[in-house]
């Protein structure tokens, strides 16, 4: 059964068709914006820009570092949107608020989804400044039925069943690390598992142990259930996490964390990940079906 907090297939629609009336061309790649992320926004050229609080249906941002607009613009000749901000399940919000945006996208015809995160580093070798591409997610609260794809399914955006197996696309993540090596970048760009927990606490030690042990390497509150409903509409998906901490697996290490050490990070690192998005938006080649 729907909930009163599940949005449906025509309140998707109506946000669509709200969006095609004030924009020039729908864009082909959507981009969403991290923690202290939102400078990968001012990558766009022509931009067209709506507050979330405009926008039929889209819940409102209300994490510092997250501004809360809708992007619309040019990126190496391609028609792309980014989100400078994204939602969390820690904020309140409804899993199917959360990934609302995703599924926007789709119907306005997007291809391939880029989502850009800040994680913490269960990783050894990780530091912080470090990304990692996203090879593959653990999605915790999604195996505990708290999935973006519960409830009845709607076969207009995907299938019961989906399968993950093949999420992260295997070609973008590739390219992604040619881009890091020819910039220069390749001794501080790893491939790793991406850990999403429920959050807003930060992780305890034994809980970071845990991650650790179950094969992850980079930890957050966000991102899976965004990915799992690209996947279940069809897109095309590349993640990547900056890594803006490491998460103390000893209580003898002086790891303290905080939300604005998170955002300096990205604040520091924006112009490698505009840098890396902008050569891998480049890379990619967009077949629009014919008109009919
Ligand atoms: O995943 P993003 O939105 O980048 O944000 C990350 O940073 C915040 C914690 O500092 C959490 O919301 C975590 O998920
Ligand atoms: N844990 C969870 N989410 C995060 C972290 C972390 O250490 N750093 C940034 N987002």
């Amino acid at each position: 059964m729907l909930s009163k907090e599940d949005l449906r297939y025509e309140d998707c629609e109506e946000t669509v068709q709200w969006l095609l009336d004030r924009i020039q061309s729908p864009p082909d790649i959507a981009i969403i914006c991290g923690s202290g992320l939102g400078l990968l926004a001012e990558t766009l050229s022509n931009p067209k820009t709506f507050d979330y609080s405009q926008i039929p249906h889209f819940p409102a941002s209300t994490v510092v570092g997250h501004s809360g607009q809708l992007v619309f613009g040019t990126l190496q000749d391609k028609s792309c949107v980014c989100m400078k901000g994204r939602f969390h399940v820690y904020e309140g919000y409804s899993l199917s608020k959360v990934t609302f945006p995703i599924r926007v996208f789709k119907l306005l015809g997007v291809k391939v989804l880029m989502v850009t995160n800040a994680a913490g580093s269960l990783c050894e070798k990780y530091r912080p400044g470090d990304l990692m591409i996203i090879r593959d997610h653990i999605n915790m609260p999604g195996m505990a039925a708290l999935n973006p794809l519960r409830g009845p399914n709607d076969e207009r955006f995907g299938p019961r069943f989906p399968s993950l197996w093949d999420t992260y696309d295997r070609d973008l993540r590739v390219t992604a690390l040619e881009i890091a090596r020819k910039i220069g970048h390749a001794d501080l760009t790893h491939e790793g598992v991406y850990c999403m927990v429920g959050g807003p606490n930060f992780e305890s030690v034994a809980e970071a142990r845990f991650l650790q042990k179950l094969g992850a390497d980079a930890v957050g509150m966000s991102t899976a259930p965004e990915v799992v409903v690209a996947k279940h509409c069809g897109l095309r998906v590349f993640g990547l996490s900056l890594i803006t901490n490491r998460v103390a697996q000893a209580y003898e290490m002086q790891e303290s964390v905080n939300h604005s050490s998170v955002l300096e990070v990205g604040k520091q690192r924006s112009q490698l990940l505009q840098t890396l998005i902008t050569d891998l938006v480049r890379s990619i080649q967009i077949n629009r079906e014919p008109a009919a």
